[in-house]
């Protein structure tokens, strides 16, 4: 395909993603008229694809000089990335399949615009702010974080007084991650997997890993599409959990002998390793659905195997002994690098998050440390998104308030 091509279709696919993203378009008309990020510098690492563009759209409408990056090496969409550098105020230095050289120096040019808001998915930006750009910190305004782990890191960051700027906690908004890391992650996993795979899930044995906000999405819908259950968990609440929604919970040890396709979600690493697949079936299924490429040990896997070959687009398949273990997407992010990521309705409500977030942090100044999303931003995405689909709700009457702040009604 020549250049023009290839940006028609990153454009096509913006187009039909900002057509779905009713709330961000809210928020990009205020953008437009009110200019809140004018004079702001915005560095972003996040999944470079459609949807992110509609976000950095946005941010560009609201007046900010934006340069954006991939967070993972194998979710961004070329075509998508192109589209993206070719408009005004934008850079993007994005590109699929990069080696781990490429990917940080990636994130050094996104940083040598001066930033002084930073948006990251997983903390890579962060963390290189901190370790080899830390003349950069003094004016840094502000970051937002997207996702679980980026915000793990940061807290740990954070508790050991390594974190030099503030930060919101994206994630943590209840808009993003009840919908984003349920929903979307539940949707979005399935639909790669299957993809992919071109195989059937009813009346398979699925693994999921971890039983937190990923985990029930993965779980709820593998379970419609006719997949028999099992969780492990190392949360005792959680598994209870997992056990009261109807499903096996049992160690990995015992889970990994049954197994037909077992989807990572516990943000952790190592926890598919030598131990399991030495006993697991032959035809299993890996795939990761959380923590960039640690949940499955790749190198304990390479070490067993006595050849590897790729038997279908984003498939490895690893000799073990007599059998096969096939893994997906190269142990990274399944539904981003072997799909398109979460579904638009869904990174409507993360994306507005991330705007307002970005606005907050421009017209306040905040100090060093994690915090939430102010809740009345969160609650606000609710609002919009529930009008976008015509849903009504009620709201107290004055009696019900007052009963509602009193004490002293009882039986
Ligand atoms: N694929 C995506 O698009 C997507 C979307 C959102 C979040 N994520 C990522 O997915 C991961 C999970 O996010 P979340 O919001 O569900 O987090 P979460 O904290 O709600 O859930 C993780 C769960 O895994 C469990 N766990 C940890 N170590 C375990 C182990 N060794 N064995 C079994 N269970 C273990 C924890 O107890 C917890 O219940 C994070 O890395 C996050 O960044 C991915
Ligand atoms: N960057 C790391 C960390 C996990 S990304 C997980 C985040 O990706 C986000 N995400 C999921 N689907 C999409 C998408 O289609 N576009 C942009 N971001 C997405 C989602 O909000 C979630 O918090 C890695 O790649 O391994």
């Amino acid at each position: 395909m020549i250049d023009e091509e290839i940006i028609e279709s990153g454009e096509q696919k913006i187009e039909w993603a900002r057509n779905h993203m009713p709330v961000l378009s809210i928020i990009r008309k205020e953008f437009e008229d009110e200019k809140p990020l004018k004079g702001h510098r915005i560095a972003m690492a996040l999944h470079v694809e459609a949807k992110t563009a509609v976000l950095v759209e946005t941010l560009a409408a609201g007046g900010a000089e934006v340069a954006i990056t991939g967070c993972n090496p194998l979710s961004t969409q070329n075509d998508v990335a192109m589209a993206l550098d070719t408009k005004d105020n934008i850079d993007c230095f994005a590109k699929y399949d990069c080696s781990s050289k490429e990917y940080y120096g990636s994130i050094d040019r996104v940083l040598d615009i001066d930033p002084d808001i930073t948006i990251d998915d997983g903390a890579d930006l962060i963390f290189k702010l901190h370790t080899e750009r830390t003349e950069l910190l003094d004016s840094i305004r502000g970051g937002c974080e997207e996702t679980t782990t980026g915000i793990h890191r940061l807290k740990a960051m954070e508790a050991e007084g390594a974190l030099k700027m503030p930060v919101i906690a994206v994630n943590d908004a209840m808009t993003k991650f009840l919908f984003d890391n349920r929903y979307g992650t539940g949707q979005s996993s399935w639909d790669a997997i299957m993809r992919t795979t071109n195989l059937l899930v009813a009346g398979k044995t699925v693994v999921i890993g971890g039983y937190g906000w990923c985990g029930r999405g993965a779980a709820m819908r593998a379970s419609g599409l006719g997949a028999n259950l099992i969780v492990t968990e190392v949360d005792p609440i959680r598994a209870l959990e997992a056990k009261m929604d109807g499903f096996r919970v049992m160690p990995m040890q015992k889970a990994a002998l049954y197994g037909d396709i077992f989807v990572m979600t516990t943000g952790n690493t190592d926890v598919l390793n030598r131990d399991h697949f030495e006993v697991m079936k032959d035809g299993a299924i890996l795939a990761n659905s959380g923590h960039f490429n640690v949940e499955i040990n790749l190198e304990d896997l390479v070490a067993l195997s006595s050849s590897v070959r790729d038997v279908r687009k984003n498939i490895k398949e690893y000799t073990v002994g007599g059998k096969h273990i096939n893994v997906l997407a190269d142990g990274r992010l399944v539904n981003l690098a072997a799909g398109d990521g979460h579904p638009a309705e869904v990174m409507d409500m993360s994306f507005a998050n991330q705007a307002q977030c970005a606005r907050y942090i421009a017209e306040n100044k905040l100090d060093v440390g994690v915090h939430p999303v102010p809740h009345d931003l969160d609650v606000r995405v609710a609002r919009l998104k529930l009008k976008s689909l015509d849903v009504e709700i009620d709201s107290y009457s004055p009696k019900q308030a007052e009963y509602m702040g009193g004490w002293e009604c009882g039986t």
